[in-house]
């Protein structure tokens, strides 16, 4: 980590962090001042993005299906499949809470993330203290692409948008298997939001 200077914010991600046991313990103990970024977005929509990036690299790996159960017939969930186990926010959120109190965690939605992009990053400018520079001005909302786009790249006059593995078209899930996903996220969804104090707005 580089030494931050005065009016300076040293920041740091890796998507993994929020999942890993020990990271709240060595975060904790290198800074208990560290502010917290976690973007979520509906478990079920996660996991099945998360197949989409696991398939385009590794396009032989077993259907999206397959993996999700232990037992398809009782429709018993595998949660040891890392798709399914990274959804299960309130678990994860349990462990850091144990080392940072809430105050310190912000959640941003990732769905908010697409279709409000300034008003989240808003939250985020707040959260870390900041003037509000980045406003609606900055953003356009690209067609083709179909998701925001910055107006101009930081040094650059051209718009900027994120590359082609951001939005991948996902594949169509049979809706039984969408169906017992969200039926197991449920109760954990709700506890989260409970946890937070804040509604996502995901389909439970
Ligand atoms: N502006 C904009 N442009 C493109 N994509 C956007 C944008 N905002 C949010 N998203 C969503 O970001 C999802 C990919 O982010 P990841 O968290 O998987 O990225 S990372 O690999 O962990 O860095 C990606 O998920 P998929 O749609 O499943 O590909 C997008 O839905």
């Amino acid at each position: 980590m580089p030494k931050t200077l005065e009016g300076q914010i040293t920041m740091e991600k890796t998507p993994s962090y929020f999942v890993t046991r020990e990271a709240p313990a060595r975060i904790a103990a290198m800074s208990r001042k560290t502010k917290l970024i976690v973007v979520v977005r509906d478990p079920v929509t996660r996991a099945i993005s998360d197949y989409t990036q696991t398939l385009s690299k590794k396009p032989d790996i077993p259907s999206f299906e397959s993996l999700t159960f232990k037992n398809r017939t009782t429709g018993l969930i595998d949660t040891s499949w890392s798709a399914v186990q990274i959804g299960i926010y309130a678990k994860h959120l349990d462990n850091w809470l144990q080392h940072f109190p809430m105050e310190q965690l912000l959640f941003v939605s990732g769905e908010r993330l697409i279709s409000d992009p300034a008003g989240e990053l808003g939250r985020v400018q707040d959260f870390l203290g900041l003037k509000r520079i980045i406003t609606d001005k900055h953003f356009y909302f690209n067609q083709t692409k179909g998701f925001p786009c910055l107006k101009k790249a930081e040094g650059s006059s051209k718009p900027h948008c994120l590359g082609k593995t951001k939005g991948r078209t996902h594949p169509n899930i049979h809706p039984e298997v969408v169906r017992r996903l969200r039926d197991f996220y449920r109760p954990f969804n709700l506890k989260f939001y409970q946890m937070t104090g804040h509604h996502f707005g995901w389909q439970l």
